[in-house]
């Protein structure tokens, strides 16, 4: 298990970090989301030795990390890492290298990830000639080349097409499915909800929420939903909700109160098209959170 705890970062006056602590076990996809400077990179820089924190500790499998840890774990820095004159392929291999690989599995691991990540006809080009999403996974092929015990990835999914967040994200569940803990940032919180597990929110330097998505969605209260044609102005009136109309169709969206009631009046009002719960998405779970 990958343990955050009590995470504390001040950079002079500016509280940075105020108590961030979650915990990832293997095999888990975990999402860290939080608004513009919450402290998701910097929780991140912490666990990966690159800033200092005042206090708190991180360990992974009971263990403090520490450098050997750490030479086994892939990381994605926010600001990127790649040398813009090496060529592709040379770039992965060196990363390889670096993280203890001998030269020849380098180049097997390289070879692999090459084709994985539908770089092969780029192994010759050099990083500044590629586009931003090819860069991107090059990023994540040298994170990925020494395979990894631990990935912490910094906005991995940043400005990709939907087609190279799919070729990514393909890559990730492959990893966490062979019982990798995966951390990765994001905005993108249809996306988080779609691939992760568990996910934490931070706001401005505390962890408000975490828990997997189902987890979140129970602590919030649902919504009832019900739609009916051709029905009276006034049908739902004394019910805990609101009517929008919008041509034939009333749109009652209600909070609390009986369903069965509220069911039996639709009923009587006009044609029921819909009943239903209406759980909140994550992108309302995280309003509501950091509100
Ligand atoms: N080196 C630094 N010096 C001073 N302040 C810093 C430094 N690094 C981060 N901060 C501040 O710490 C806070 C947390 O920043 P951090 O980059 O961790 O946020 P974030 O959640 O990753 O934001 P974003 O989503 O914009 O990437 C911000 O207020 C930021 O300005």
């Amino acid at each position: 298990m990958l343990e955050i705890r009590d995470l504390r970062k001040r950079f002079a006056e500016k509280v940075a970090l105020d108590g961030v602590g979650f915990a990832v076990r293997p095999g888990e996809m975990f999402g860290f989301v939080g608004a513009n400077g919450a402290g998701k990179t910097t929780t991140m820089r912490i666990a990966m030795g690159v800033l200092r924190a005042d206090s708190g500790e991180t360990a992974w499998q009971g263990r403090p990390i520490g450098a050997a840890e750490r030479r086994r774990f892939g990381y994605m820095p926010e600001e990127r890492g790649l040398y813009q004159k090496m060529r592709v392929a040379e770039q992965i291999e060196y990363f390889g290298q670096l993280h203890g690989l001998t030269p020849a599995k380098a180049r097997t691991a390289t070879e692999a990830l090459l084709e994985r990540l539908t770089l092969t006809e780029r192994r010759s080009d050099t990083v500044e000639s590629l586009s931003l999403g090819n860069q991107q996974r090059v990023q994540l092929a040298v994170a990925l080349v020494h395979d990894p015990e631990v990935l912490i990835l910094d906005e991995p999914f940043s400005g990709l097409d939907p087609l190279a967040v799919d070729a990514l994200a393909g890559v990730l569940q492959e990893r966490c499915r062979g019982g990798v803990p995966v951390i990765f940032s994001s905005h993108q919180l249809e996306l988080v909800e779609r691939l992760c597990d568990a996910v934490g929110i931070v706001s401005a330097g505390r962890m408000v929420a975490s828990g997997t998505v189902e987890e979140l969605r129970a602590a919030e209260s649902s919504t009832l939903k019900v739609v009916v044609r051709d029905a009276q102005p006034g049908w739902a009136d004394g019910l805990p909700g609101r009517v929008t109309v919008s041509g034939d169709r009333h749109v009652l969206i209600a909070q609390g109160g009986d369903d069965q009631e509220i069911l039996h009046r639709a009923v009587k009002a006009g044609h029921v098209e819909h009943f239903g719960v209406e759980h909140p998405s994550l992108t309302e779970i995280f309003k509501e959170a950091v509100a």
